[in-house]
């Protein structure tokens, strides 16, 4: 067996077996199987693709198997996925595809050869748009969850947030590997330069954003120099627009009360240096505390490793960047569509609500909240907010953040909040709504 679909078998298992995250575990597998170069872009691709288009994948093995895919042994059900994967995903050729799956298969599951082949062989007669249309669902909403592979409630929360836009273009975009995206710290390097040193290129639209050629970003020297950080482009939009929008009277203290792992806080600690100001940086995991302090070293950034929800102060600009479903970044994160659950919605928006109501509370009179979420749930967005907002003791006004974001950029709507996508913006599907709290 090629040590390629080696790794990527091991590492789709982790993922079922262990809830382990791709991301994560694929590194390591790699470089246990001293996997490199191009051989490790093939796995990544099959590891990655497989994930995200799980749900049907499934589909189309139940039907060729003619049995739920729960009735077929994990370690064969793995293997074929990711047969399947290859044979309607990949430019592998349709007998490679399925006789390094069937040895697969041999060697991990070895009384279901012969099943395996004969599986292989009938989702080789047809490719995935033949595939999808002949699965085809009546209901519309369940038939672009199959031909784009998302469970139908993401379907609909992105139609929602789209409203007369269509939902296929955003589907479709979560399908596509995302570039790695660096922002070069302002202060330190200029996104130029930084392009220069990594080979990269310099971002469509944030003033520190550069996207690099291929993903490797654990090579990049400049990383390890503390002159830039690991952060999509929308992420760092919208933390930019909390600070470019214009404050009244003093501008020292600037808070984050969500801030683990520490992109955010960096680029804002990179900023306040430049601007004399100084972060507090709030994090109630203390394992993720200790991840922003080791990306904040160096800049003006104090961390709490505390309950955002219990914050004390007084503040001139709070960044609440929310946890959230993450359905906005479901092209970085593979598995993601498919554990995440509507019953998940309930908890997280209250925790959403009380950590806004909790930044309202401590920004000073006349000062500045931006609410961030990387998921564009309207539940999650600007139900939390306008609800937050109603039922809050302190009085605030929206700011539209157009004027915040980098003139020319498309589509971004009627104001006064924002939501960008990956198929308009090449961003994750970032959220942010601007509040001023009323001056008393
Ligand atoms: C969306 S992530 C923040 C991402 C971060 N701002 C960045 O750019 O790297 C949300 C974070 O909020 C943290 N969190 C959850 N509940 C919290 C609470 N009650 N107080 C403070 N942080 C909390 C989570 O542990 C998670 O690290």
């Amino acid at each position: 067996m090629d040590p390629a679909r080696w790794a990527a078998y091991e590492a789709v298992g982790a993922v079922h077996r262990d809830d382990a995250y791709a991301n994560l575990v694929l590194p390591r597998i790699l470089a246990h199987y001293d996997v490199h170069g191009r051989d490790a872009a093939f796995t990544t691709e099959l590891t990655y693709g497989t994930l995200r288009l799980l749900g049907t994948l499934d589909a189309v093995i139940a039907h060729a198997a003619e049995r739920a895919v729960d009735r077929i042994d994990p370690p064969a059900r793995d293997a074929l996925r990711l047969g399947a994967y290859q044979l309607l995903r990949m430019r592998v050729p349709a007998h490679a595809a399925v006789s390094t799956t069937v040895d697969l298969v041999r060697a991990v599951a070895p009384g279901a050869a012969g099943f395996a082949n004969a599986v292989l062989r009938k989702i080789g007669s047809r490719d995935w748009d033949g595939w999808t249309a002949a699965l085809a669902p009546a209901d519309e909403v369940e038939r672009l969850g199959l031909a784009h592979a998302h469970p139908p409630w993401v379907v609909r929360a992105f139609a929602e947030a789209l409203g007369e836009s269509p939902v296929e273009p955003a589907l479709a975009a979560d399908n596509v590997a995302a570039t790695v995206h660096l922002c070069a710290r302002p202060g330190r390097i200029t996104a130029a330069a930084l392009a220069e040193r990594t080979g990269g290129e310099v971002g469509r639209y944030g003033p520190f954003a550069v996207y690099l050629p291929s993903g490797a970003p654990g090579e990049v020297p400049a990383l390890a120099q503390g002159l830039a950080h690991v952060q999509d482009e929308g992420s760092q939009l919208v933390a930019n627009a909390l600070v470019d929008a214009p404050l009244d009277g003093p501008d020292e203290r600037w808070l984050d009360l969500c801030a683990g792992p520490g992109g955010k806080a960096a680029l804002l600690g990179a900023l306040a240096a430049v601007r004399g100001a100084r972060v507090t940086a709030v994090e109630v995991a203390p394992h993720r505390a200790a991840l922003v302090e080791k990306a904040t070293r160096g800049l003006p950034v104090e961390v709490r490793a505390d309950d955002g929800r219990e914050i004390e102060g007084t503040f001139d600009r709070v960044l609440v960047d929310a946890p959230c479903t993450g359905l906005g970044a479901l092209r970085r994160r593979p598995e993601a569509r498919w554990r995440r659950q509507p019953s998940d919605l309930p908890p997280l928006t209250k925790l959403q609500r009380e950590l806004l109501g909790a930044a309202l509370r401590v920004v000073r009179p006349g000062g500045l909240v931006a609410y961030v979420t990387c998921s564009p749930h309207v539940a999650e967005t600007r139900v939390t907010v306008t609800e937050t907002c109603r039922r809050s003791a302190v009085e605030c006004d929206f700011v539209d953040v157009r004027p915040y974001l980098p003139a020319g950029m498309p589509e971004l709507g009627g104001g006064p909040t924002v939501q960008l996508w990956p198929h308009r913006h090449g961003t994750d599907a970032m959220f942010v709504a601007l509040l001023r709290r009323s001056a008393q």
